[in-house]
């Protein structure tokens, strides 16, 4: 069932991970698991249907429904979870409140300690996860192992980086500002904030959760994950390495269901005490609805690639062909519109060109470059905006739309114009619109017209003329030079407008999971230091 690297499976992290001693440990010591399906045989009940995650136990919801999942490839019911209650949600922010005032009180190495044991068994249990991956979001084989191991990295940073951050104060003196003497002393920490939900997207279900869960969880918060549906079962999967590495019961539950269904009950939850999601433009309308508690939010993008005449043509396409076009443009960091000089316009769409006929069009599982979309509905939406191009002009430079399924072909457009929905609009899908542009100034002004403002990138020779570009650019990130990209996943990641609230990266994630805290002794004498 597992393949030829069951037979290498080794035991890590069968010690649990301690609390500070006045804590009383709420859940027995991590059990020892022999083999890889014993490891796993606690998360899905005897129907087949995979178990929610309460209180340190993997659950049968009591609403006896069922959530199906479809492998976008077969379109075919691949899995099915759990339908979760209200009541259920309800006992997870309970048990989260208790086992979080215990957690705040783990010393920080610990609480690191504890995450690398995680991330240990992410590595030893990437496969598994990432075979989920290829299942329910269609994403090929080698990605999906990458996007594990890459968030087993980013836990072990993390862990260091709370280790430093988290361990840092401020002491004020009272005698900066005018009028005081030196009699107070303010000693400025970082605490949590209590209980962190965690709403991932489709497309990175593993480590858009794992970017939330391990600076939440190393700044001492409890934290509830609402995996998305695609990608719900590698999440389960993932949240298995968190309980065998022995987190206290309740500091992490795992509610499955639609989020059409229990959304609004959760971001609604008067326990939420910051809110950390990734998606569309749902996250709006979430944060429309969320109290007075601290949002990060990274939403939709139209990322645009800026090519000006005097650009090193075939980095620019080579940059162009991977961004547009890996993950069969499922990123929302995705090049989602070029706007190439008119001068160099031929020449770059002929090399874009070339690549995109050299893209291998297939199954996630034979490692193709496109793979089918998320769902029917994903795939519909994309070819509307396609037709929409159609019939108003757009050229198809590498031949016409051809669609099976969920697959549909890579379509490049070129002479694409300002009144078609692909100059605005985030297909999220292998299609790539091209605008040709008489300036850096025109480029610029329809980059900042656009409701999105998460990255961009610009290709010239000229560093005077890049750095001028990405000053005028009201992105988050604008890239010199290179395709958008989130990673390394330690610098900070943050959308302008409808692209976001706060900053993502592994610092920025810690400082967003905790609050300011002050604490001003009062001295009865002046005290300053010797002169
Ligand atoms: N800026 C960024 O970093 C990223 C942005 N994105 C954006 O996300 C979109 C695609 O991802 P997709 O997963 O379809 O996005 P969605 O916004 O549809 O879903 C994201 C998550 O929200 C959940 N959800 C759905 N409805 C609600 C609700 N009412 N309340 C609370 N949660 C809810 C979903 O659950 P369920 O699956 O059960 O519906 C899923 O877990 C694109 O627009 C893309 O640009 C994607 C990745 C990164
Ligand atoms: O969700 C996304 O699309 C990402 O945050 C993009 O990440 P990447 O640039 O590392 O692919």
């Amino acid at each position: 069932m597992f393949g030829p690297w069951y037979h290498l499976y080794i035991r890590i992290g069968n010690s649990p991970c301690h609390l500070a001693s006045s804590v009383k440990v709420a859940r027995p010591l991590a059990k020892e698991y022999s083999t890889m399906s014993d490891f796993y045989k606690d998360i899905v009940a005897s129907t087949g249907i995979y178990k929610f995650y309460l209180d340190g136990q993997w659950r049968e919801s009591t609403s006896g429904k069922a959530v199906s999942i479809t492998n976008p490839s077969t379109r075919q019911t691949c899995f099915q979870v759990q339908a979760c209650t209200q009541d259920e949600v309800n006992k997870m922010f309970d048990t989260a409140k208790v086992a979080q005032k215990a957690w705040a009180k783990t010393p920080l190495w610990k609480r690191a300690e504890c995450l690398h044991k995680v991330a240990a068994l992410m590595r030893q249990h990437a496969q598994p996860i990432a075979d989920c991956l290829v299942k329910e979001v269609a994403k090929p084989a080698k990605d999906s192992l990458t996007e594990v191991i890459r968030s087993a990295d980013l836990i072990d940073y993390t862990a260091e980086e709370g280790l430093r951050y988290l361990g840092e104060g401020q002491l004020l003196n009272s005698d900066s500002f005018p009028g005081n003497p030196r009699n107070k002393l303010c000693l400025v920490s970082k605490v949590p904030l209590g209980v962190v939900l965690a709403i991932p997207p489709f497309n990175y279900p593993v480590n858009l959760a794992v970017s939330k869960l391990a600076p939440a969880l190393m700044a001492g918060n409890a934290v509830v994950l609402k995996p998305p549906t695609q990608g719900a079962v590698a999440g389960i999967h993932m949240l298995q390495c968190f309980h065998a590495a022995g987190l206290p019961a309740g500091l992490l539950s795992l509610a499955t269901g639609r989020g059409s269904e229990i959304g609004d009950f959760l971001t609604m939850h008067p326990g939420v005490n910051c809110i950390s999601f990734t998606g569309g433009d749902t996250g709006i309308s979430i944060s429309k609805k969320a109290g007075m508690v601290p949002l990060q939010m990274e939403l939709g993008g139209k990322d645009v690639c800026i090519v000006c005449a005097d650009a090193d043509l075939t980095l620019a396409a080579k940059h162009i062909i991977k961004g547009g076009f890996s993950y069969s443009g499922q990123r929302c960091t995705a090049v989602k519109l070029v706007l190439v000089a008119e001068s160099v316009a031929d020449a770059l769409v002929g090399e874009v060109a070339e690549g995109v006929k050299k893209l291998s069009v297939g199954m996630p599982e034979n490692d193709c470059d496109i793979t089918p979309v998320v769902s029917e509905s994903s795939a519909n939406f994309i070819e509307g905006l396609i037709m929409d191009a159609k019939e108003k002009g757009a050229v198809f430079v590498t031949g016409d739309y051809k669609r099976e399924g969920n697959l549909i072909w890579p379509v490049l457009l070129d002479k694409v114009t300002r009144d078609m929905r692909l100059a605005w609009e985030e297909p999220f899908g292998p299609v790539l619109p091209i605008i040709r542009v008489s300036s850096p100034e025109e480029a610029v002004a329809h980059c900042n017209a656009s409701k999105y403002g998460l990255q961009g990138c610009v290709f010239t020779k000229d560093i005077n003329a890049a750095i001028a570009i990405s000053d005028a650019m009201e992105t988050g990130t604008v890239q010199v030079n290179s395709a958008p990209a989130r990673g390394p996943d330690h610098f900070p990641f943050q959308g302008f407008r409808d692209s976001g609230i706060g900053s993502q990266g592994i610092r920025n994630s810690l400082s967003m999971m905790v609050k300011t805290k002050s604490t001003v002794i009062n001295l009865e004498k002046e005290s300053y230091t010797l002169g």
